[in-house]
């Protein structure tokens, strides 16, 4: 057991260590003026410190092989297995490009068709006729194979974003990763936007490219052949040597630009969850006049945005500069290949009719190959793109992995934590097994501090053992670490030293938390209620109405009952954090508990909002229960329904006395 927690110990700090690093590494000669001002200014975005700049991963963010490397997992993740739908319509999509190649070649030939049977010294009406027919067929395999290719492109879209988002999310929501990386990783911006926004983009980016990427490698080889059978080596090697050359040039110019779009694509998301924080907070803000300041400060985000998006566009201005430039070049570049001999006398035995029809022969091949390259340089504004959405997703997969380790770690550590596998599942929410136990933690020598502040000593060598039948207060000033001490037992933060073992089940059989700030998830009434459960009974008529109803009533939720249309609702959105005083979201959080009955309730000030009497029927029905409560809380009145107080006093001591 001692080795278990050695090595949870060991995780945690090391986990501290690389949030350390990371900070460490940032660049504080950052290029941006700006963003200092705005960021003294606004709180991270899902995160409570001061936000970091994560300069470190702008730094990285080129065409290098990070990207090689994060676009490869990427690909592993679109294309999980050599049999799989996405590969099946890659597949397809390059039979449909391939065809698409033949026809358009096809296509390009009907004019000169026309010409030749119009200009016929004797045209025949049959024979326009039949090519007029012909061509017709070619012209409508032509829009049908591309219109399939555009639908393939799209379906894979659709199928790449759902893959990404699913692996995505299948990290996010593991255990508490979400909460790590919002909350407590501060080099982690916005990764809701990373999710929904630049998962799409990268798809979107990626679907439109991959045509051309796929069916190249063929018109290449062919062409390349071509242009060898009438130019010789001279031809396709002086063609390869200018497209090395531009693709050289062009990755110098593109690399900056890559890391100015991840770049903006952070302020993108700052910006958003700017407007998100309005919008979620718009009453307080009301109450406060607040209007001029928080005008200010969106505009900051704005400006900063802008200014960014400013030399963003300013730099694929050479970028397009040099991607036209080698458009242009390119259609002259076989009259210059030509030229040299020409003009160092070469051909000078040649006549000039000669001399012309070798040009035009050269010239036809060396354009089409020329053109196969110009379609690949063309996608260079769309490769900038690609790569900056590639890091960014990349960067949140490899946060999301390492989080996901360390907490796994710690799970697997934690030999004797029953709720330690806090899957998402309802089966193991709701075990048949009895997992009851007359103890719910057992803290040894616990020594706390919040995560990045090691020096902070909040709580030191707290030994604490928390057993059913024997309610416990946690009291103390203002942030002398109450609700940091529920972290710690809820496994949500590290310890600096000893050990929490946590001996009932988390979850709504075992221990359950009520949090300071209610969470109230979308959905109806009985959603909240049955929360954390997803749907116990879909699409009948629960036998826990008749519990819920009287839950409802004893604790005067009617009125909530009413507004909800019921406990099933109206199918439209609700956000109860609008529509719902703090007092009956607590009111909602009790609702909860006295569904659950669990053996243990552990309350974060749950009853702050609600007046002496509400608190007095509360506490009553909870004893009723037969629940033990573990409280946090400020009030005196709540001592009577407790037998310890725990007294911190916020700089590492703490207290713990029977009340009388
Ligand atoms: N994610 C975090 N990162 C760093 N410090 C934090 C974090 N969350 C809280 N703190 C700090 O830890 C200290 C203890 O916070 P805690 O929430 O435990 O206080 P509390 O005793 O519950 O206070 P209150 O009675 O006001 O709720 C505070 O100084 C707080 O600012």
């Amino acid at each position: 057991m001692a080795s278990c927690r050695e090595r949870r110990r060991d995780t945690d700090s090391s986990l501290l260590l690389d949030v350390e690093e990371e900070d460490r590494d940032m660049d504080t000669k950052d290029e941006d003026h700006i963003e200092p001002q705005v960021e003294a200014m606004t709180p991270k975005p899902g995160n409570i410190g001061p936000k970091m700049q994560n300069s470190s991963t702008r730094r990285n963010a080129a065409l290098n092989i990070l990207f090689c490397r994060r676009f490869w997992s990427l690909l592993k993740v679109i294309f999980p297995k050599l049999i799989s739908p996405t590969f099946l319509m890659f597949c397809t999509l390059l039979a449909v490009c391939l065809l698409e190649q033949v026809v358009i070649y096809q296509t390009g030939l009907i004019p000169s068709q026309f010409v030749k049977i119009l200009a016929a010294e004797n045209p025949q009406k049959s024979e326009f006729m039949t090519r007029l027919w012909l061509s017709l067929i070619i012209i409508g395999l032509n829009s049908t194979l591309k219109s399939l290719d555009g639908y393939v492109s799209s379906l894979m879209y659709v199928k790449w974003r759902r893959l990404i988002c699913h692996r995505l999310h299948q990290k996010y929501f593991q255990d508490t990763v979400y909460y790590q990386l919002n909350v407590l990783q501060e080099n982690m911006d916005n990764p809701d936007q990373r999710i929904s926004q630049d998962v799409e983009r990268f798809c979107k980016q990626f679907s439109l490219m991959i045509a051309v990427i796929i069916i190249s490698p063929f018109t290449i080889g062919y062409y390349t052949y071509q242009c060898y059978i009438s130019t010789g080596w001279q031809g396709p090697v002086s063609i390869f040597v200018y497209f090395v050359t531009g693709t050289i040039i062009n990755k110098f110019i593109m690399s900056p630009i890559v890391s100015l779009l991840v770049r903006q694509e952070k302020l993108e998301g700052d910006f958003r969850f700017k407007h998100m924080q309005i919008r979620v907070n718009a009453e307080s803000a009301a109450f406060y006049r607040a209007c001029q300041v928080e005008l200010m400060k969106t505009n900051f985000r704005l400006h900063s945005l802008l200014d960014t998006q400013t030399r963003l566009i300013n730099r694929e201005f050479w970028l397009n500069f040099a991607v036209n430039m080698f458009d242009y070049v390119g259609s002259i570049l076989s009259y210059i290949v030509i030229a040299i001999p020409i003009l160092s006398g070469a051909y000078s035995h040649m006549a000039p009719n000669e001399i012309s029809s070798l040009v035009s022969k050269n010239a036809f091949v060396s354009i089409y190959l020329i053109g196969c390259f110009s379609g690949l340089i063309d996608l260079s504004t769309k490769l900038t793109d690609l790569a900056g959405y590639t890091h960014r997703i990349g960067e949140l997969l490899e946060s999301l992995e390492k989080t996901e380790k360390g907490t796994m770690e710690d799970l697997t550590n934690q030999s004797t934590d029953p709720g330690g596998d806090d899957s998402c599942e309802n089966t193991s929410l709701y075990s048949n097994e009895s997992t009851q136990s007359n103890k719910a933690f057992q803290l040894e020598s616990v020594t706390l501090t919040p995560p990045s502040l090691q020096n902070r000593v909040l709580i030191r060598d707290l030994t604490l053992e928390i057993e059913a039948g024997r309610n416990l207060l946690i009291v103390g000033n203002t942030g002398s670490g109450k609700s940091s001490l529920l972290r710690v037992l809820r496994g949500l933060w590290p310890t600096l030293g000893g050990s929490v073992e946590r001996i009932s089940p988390l979850g709504p059989q075992g221990v359950m938390f009520i949090p300071q700030k209610p969470y109230l998830t979308d959905g109806s009434l009985r959603e909240q209620i049955i929360y954390p459960l997803k749907d116990k009974y879909p699409g009948q008529v629960s036998p826990d109405d008749e519990i819920i109803m009287q839950n409802v009533e004893r604790l005067e939720l009617m009125s909530v009952f009413d507004r909800a249309k019921g406990l099933d609702g109206g199918t439209e959105w609700i956000n109860w954090y609008d529509v719902l005083s703090p007092g009956e979201m607590q009111r909602l959080s009790f609702a909860r508990l006295f569904f659950h009955q669990p053996q243990f309730a552990v309350l974060d000030e749950a009853t702050s909002a609600v007046s002496m009497e509400t608190e007095e029927l509360l506490y009553t029905i909870c004893k009723d229960m037969g629940m033990t409560v573990i409280s946090v809380g400020h009030r005196t009145s709540l001592r009577k329904f407790h037998d310890v107080e725990l007294k911190l006093d916020g700089h590492g001591g703490w207290k713990l006395e029977a009340i009388r």
